[in-house]
């Protein structure tokens, strides 16, 4: 290894490299490897030289990485263009991504959660209806492929429009799984390869794009201003310099919300269950939440209620402490980049890797870090985070605006499940939204325990884009009378 370069994880065949350790389980390997080398170090994946950087440190240093040192697009166009579609998000420069994350987010208001509170608790309280799987006093069921379900009915008729989730039932549902089969991280290097999958991706990605686009142009024909959803907003923004968004691109930016909301949400929202059925006492804590702060009578539900429901927030914020869909954060660096207080400098053949996971299940953050417990979030729990005050946490609070809204300065914290930085989520508070109105309307319905009933919850499938549980993984259900 050169002197000025990280130290190198040991391996044994040149291109495979750590692939395989790294690929099979990616905290296990972050967490042994901090351990050998400390927080930066380095290691072949599929042949690519790739340098680690954990902690509050290496995510500040990754996610506010200077545009001309780090670049995102470069790694992700081939694996989210062939999926999303041309023109959008990695596909274009990154000054046009900023313009296209202002547009999605004016859709992402207040006053639009406060309808999609409804929306979303009616399309939970249907599907638990009219599913097979929930039928009768008790039963069985492996969770995830339901909740893939009821994420995908919601955040398509919240985020994408009522034509568009109607469509779901019918044939969206088989196209959509085609496309999703394109999103697996073997088309990081097999994104090119004419194999069977990528040429169905391929058909879905067009045929997905015209369903956008006949609906377009079906809402310009009939003049439609009623429904404020994404779609409404997007074919109603312009450029800089006025131009209009062209019709291609809204329907790809719709693809590549529709991708993001549901491997995010579903995964997310399978872990919750997962836990909740692992800590029944926490779903009878999160039923009587409601109760005292609601009345018995537990009426629909509203935007606003969820200011009173703490515990329902402290749910979602704990499960992606543990179970964050992104494991791993990648950017090509463009200029040798010293890393500061060592004395490394980060060649441009290298890629870096944010894993902001690391330090959300690091000790001297969060006391006993690998416990499930929604009360840490209270204040003065025992097992609240410890917040490292040290000197450069001062300008945490100072914001910054890339081009699509104020977001945090210091990305040093150890909690960052959304990222950090120009490349921050924005889809964070519509995730809440479906999130806590999903767990809210299924704490009414039901009581979950393991089928065994212990305490244990399933591993971990780190084999696709975003970790997810491995299936199948199975509850025991009850009905509340
Ligand atoms: C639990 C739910 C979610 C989690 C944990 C999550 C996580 C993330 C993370 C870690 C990033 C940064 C990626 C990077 O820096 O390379 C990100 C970016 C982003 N997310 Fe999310 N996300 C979630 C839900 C959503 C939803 C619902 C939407 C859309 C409605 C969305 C849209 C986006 C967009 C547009 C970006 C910007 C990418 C960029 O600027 O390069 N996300 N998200
Ligand atoms: N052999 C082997 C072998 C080797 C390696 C491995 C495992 O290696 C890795 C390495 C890196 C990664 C990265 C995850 C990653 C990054 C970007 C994106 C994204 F761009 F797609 C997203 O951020 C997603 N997103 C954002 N918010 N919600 N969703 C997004 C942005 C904007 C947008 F509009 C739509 C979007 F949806 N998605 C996922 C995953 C696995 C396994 C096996």
């Amino acid at each position: 290894k050169k002197p000025n370069e990280p130290p190198l994880v040991f391996h044994w065949f040149p291109l495979i490299g750590s692939t395989i350790t790294y690929g099979m389980d990616p905290p296990r390997f972050f967490k042994e490897n901090r351990e050998k080398y400390g927080d930066c170090f380095t290691f072949i994946l599929l042949g690519k030289k790739t340098t680690v950087y954990v902690g509050p440190k290496g995510n500040d240093f990754i996610l506010n990485g200077k545009i001309r040192d780090v670049n995102a697009e470069e790694i992700y166009t081939v694996l989210t263009t062939p999926v999303f579609g041309k023109d959008v998000v990695y596909d274009c420069p990154n000054s046009k991504l900023m313009e296209q994350k202002k547009f999605m987010k004016i859709a992402l208001t207040t006053e639009a959660f406060r309808q999609y509170v409804p929306i979303i608790s009616d399309e939970v309280t249907s599907y638990l209806k009219r599913t097979a799987d929930f039928k009768g006093k008790s039963g069985i069921v492996d969770i995830p492929p339901k909740m893939a379900q009821i994420t995908i009915f919601t955040a398509s008729h919240a985020l994408q429009g009522k034509e568009i989730r109607d469509k779901f039932d019918e044939k969206l549902a088989d196209l959509y799984h085609d496309l999703d089969m394109g999103f697996s991280p073997i088309n990081f290097m097999l994104h090119w390869a004419p194999l069977p999958w990528n040429n169905r991706r391929d058909y879905a990605q067009r045929t997905v794009a015209k369903i956008y686009m006949d609906t377009i142009k079906e809402r310009r024909a009939r003049g439609e201003t009623g429904a404020q959803d994404i779609m409404w907003h997007l074919m109603n923004s312009t450029y800089k310099g006025d131009i209009p968004v062209p019709d291609h691109e809204v329907a790809h930016m719709m693809i590549a919300l529709l991708m993001a909301g549901q491997h995010s949400s579903s995964s997310t929202s399978s872990w919750i269950m997962l836990r909740l059925a692992s800590r029944p006492d926490i779903m009878e804590d999160l039923y009587n939440e409601q109760v005292k702060n609601l009345g018995a009578d537990l009426p629909p539900l509203t935007y606003e209620d969820f200011a009173k429901l703490p515990l329902h927030a402290a749910i979602v914020k704990e499960t992606l402490r543990l179970h964050a869909p992104i494991h791993s954060i990648m950017r090509a660096v463009k200029t040798p980049m010293p890393v500061p207080g060592t004395k490394y400098v980060i060649p441009t053949d290298h890629v870096l890797l944010a894993a902001p996971g690391v330090s959300a299940t690091d000790e001297s953050y969060f006391p006993q870090p690998d416990l499930w417990e929604p009360h840490r979030w209270e204040k003065d729990s025992p097992l609240a985070p410890t917040i490292v005050r040290n000197v450069q946490n001062e300008d945490d609070d100072e914001k910054i605006d890339y081009g699509y809204g104020l977001v945090s300065k210091g990305a040093n914290s150890p909690y960052l499940p959304f990222g950090a930085g120009r490349h921050r989520c924005i889809g964070e508070q519509f995730a809440s939204v479906q999130l806590q109105t999903i767990l809210a309307i299924i704490v009414r319905n039901f009581k979950f325990r393991n089928v065994d009933g212990s305490d244990k919850v399933i591993g971990t499938d780190y084999a696709s884009l975003f970790s997810r549980p491995l299936e199948p993984a199975k509850i025991y259900w009850e009905r509340r009378e």
